[in-house]
């Protein structure tokens, strides 16, 4: 066990000094090692949840320094967070072990205070029965409680109010559920199912579609034998009903404008039953490649992806019955799936409506009299979502919202569904 911990810490000061992501930089290094399966399930939750709290680790950090000014190195820090978080977090781990073990790395560090250092820290937290730093405002209440920074939640709640911005919080922390489409193309659901079964996959049928199927013991779907088959892709519920909200029809020509790696491209030509034409473009030639390559497994052979920049008209592409801009966005949506997205500067987002508008705009060139738009972000955010649109329509007399509830902020609370923001725009007749 110890070896786990000395590999997890390991990793996330890695993560801490490159901006590669986690999830990449985890699968990597577990893939290269020789841990077992028990081991590995710990140094991910470990690795994750240290990630995700790490907000609320840091507070308890400087709690409890007795010199909050001094600063740490990243390894020091990573054994106190990883520390603290067994011992907050992980009913499993006996607190002793906890200790002992975070102060044996400590001792292998150059400083030969920092054992000493981190024995006290710890041991303090104990003896303040592990209580969470305190806070006035309710808003640093919830940062705090959540791990979440204060300039989110306060956004939340302002925007959504405290029902969706709790729900969002919520499902901000612990691990997202594997949701997959089934290929319906390839073979019945049941029989799907039956394989996945007979590999030991479990698994729990959705109420959103036919198709939709939560996997409880996922660990490595991609390696069973439903998926060499193109029996199925992983994909989350929001971003299916996103594919629901296209309406893609057998025969249509629907554009695909910012598609990679392919999950909406697929269950759209699913949906079409593989007629048509769905032509992807990503603005990544690395990333049109996996576009290729899901369509190549799951036999969509209506599919097309090639490189394109989507915030420029291309005379070369067709008008099209059905066009979707999934655009690039914050992501705030799937932070549970993504945690070091919660802790970057917001000024990184600012530069975002502007990038979204200019690539709808472009897009509702391509969409045919009477043909529909849908954009959509996993964002929640009105900046990137609702004042988008509006903008669009303030500014697009040819296009008028299909339905009532043409615009749609998916909250987790709804379907257990990743954030999500859908928008139909239909081009007047
Ligand atoms: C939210 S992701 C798309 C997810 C995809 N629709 C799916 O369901 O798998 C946004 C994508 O937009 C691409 N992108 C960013 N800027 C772009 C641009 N100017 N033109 C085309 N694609 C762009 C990114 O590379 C990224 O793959």
């Amino acid at each position: 066990m110890g070896n786990t911990r000395r590999f997890t810490v390991k990793l996330l000061t890695r993560l801490d000094e490159n901006s590669s992501y986690s999830n990449i930089l985890l699968d990597e290094a577990l893939a290269r090692s020789d841990f077992d399966k028990r081991d590995k399930k710990f140094i991910s939750a470990l690795f994750y949840g240290v990630l995700e709290r790490r907000l609320t680790l840091d507070a308890m950090i400087a709690e409890l320094s007795k010199n909050p000014k001094n600063k740490l190195n990243n390894t020091l820090r990573n054994i106190l967070r990883s520390g603290l978080y067994q011992l907050k977090y992980m009913d499993s781990v006996p607190d002793n072990a906890a200790v002992d073990e975070s102060v044996e790395m400590a001792k292998k560090l150059r400083n030969p205070a920092s054992a000493g250092f981190v024995n006290g820290l710890l041991r303090e937290f104990i003896r303040r029965d592990k209580a969470l730093p305190k806070s006035d405002t309710e808003i640093g209440r919830l940062s705090l409680e959540y791990s979440c920074p204060e300039w989110l939640v306060g956004k939340w709640l302002a925007e959504y109010g405290k029902e969706k911005c709790l729900s969002l919080l919520e499902s901000s922390i612990g691990r997202a559920p594997a949701t997959v489409r089934i290929n319906h193309l390839i073979g019945s659901v049941e029989e799907t199912l039956d394989m996945l079964a007979a590999e030991g996959v479990t698994f729990e049928r959705s109420s959103i579609s036919d198709y939709t199927v939560h996997l409880a013991n996922a660990g490595a779907v991609e390696k069973t034998k439903a998926y060499r088959e193109g029996r199925f892709h992983v994909q989350d519920i929001a971003s299916q009903l996103c594919c629901k909200a296209l309406d893609p029809q057998a025969g249509d020509t629907v554009l695909d404008l910012c598609a990679a790696p392919g999950g909406k491209t697929f269950t759209i030509a699913e949906m079409m039953g593989n007629e048509g034409r769905v032509l992807a473009f990503d603005l990544h030639p690395n990333r049109v490649k996996l576009i290729k390559s899901g369509a190549d497994r799951l036999g969509l052979s209506c599919v097309t992806a090639e490189v394109n920049n989507a915030k420029v008209f291309n005379d070369k592409l067709p008008p099209a019955d059905r066009v979707l801009v999934d655009a690039p966005c914050s992501g705030l949506g799937v932070i549970r799936r993504k945690p070091e997205i919660k802790y970057k500067d917001p000024a990184d987002f600012e530069r975002l409506p502007a990038v979204q508008y200019e690539i709808l705009d472009t897009a509702s060139k391509y969409v045919k009299a009477g043909g529909l738009m849908v954009y959509s972000t996993c964002t929640v955010s009105r900046a990137e979502n609702d004042d988008v649109v509006k903008k669009f329509l303030a500014a697009h007399e040819d296009f008028e919202p299909d339905g009532e509830d043409f615009m749609q902020t998916i909250t987790p609370e709804m379907y257990g569904s990743d954030g999500f923001f859908t928008a139909r725009l239909r081009r007047r007749g």
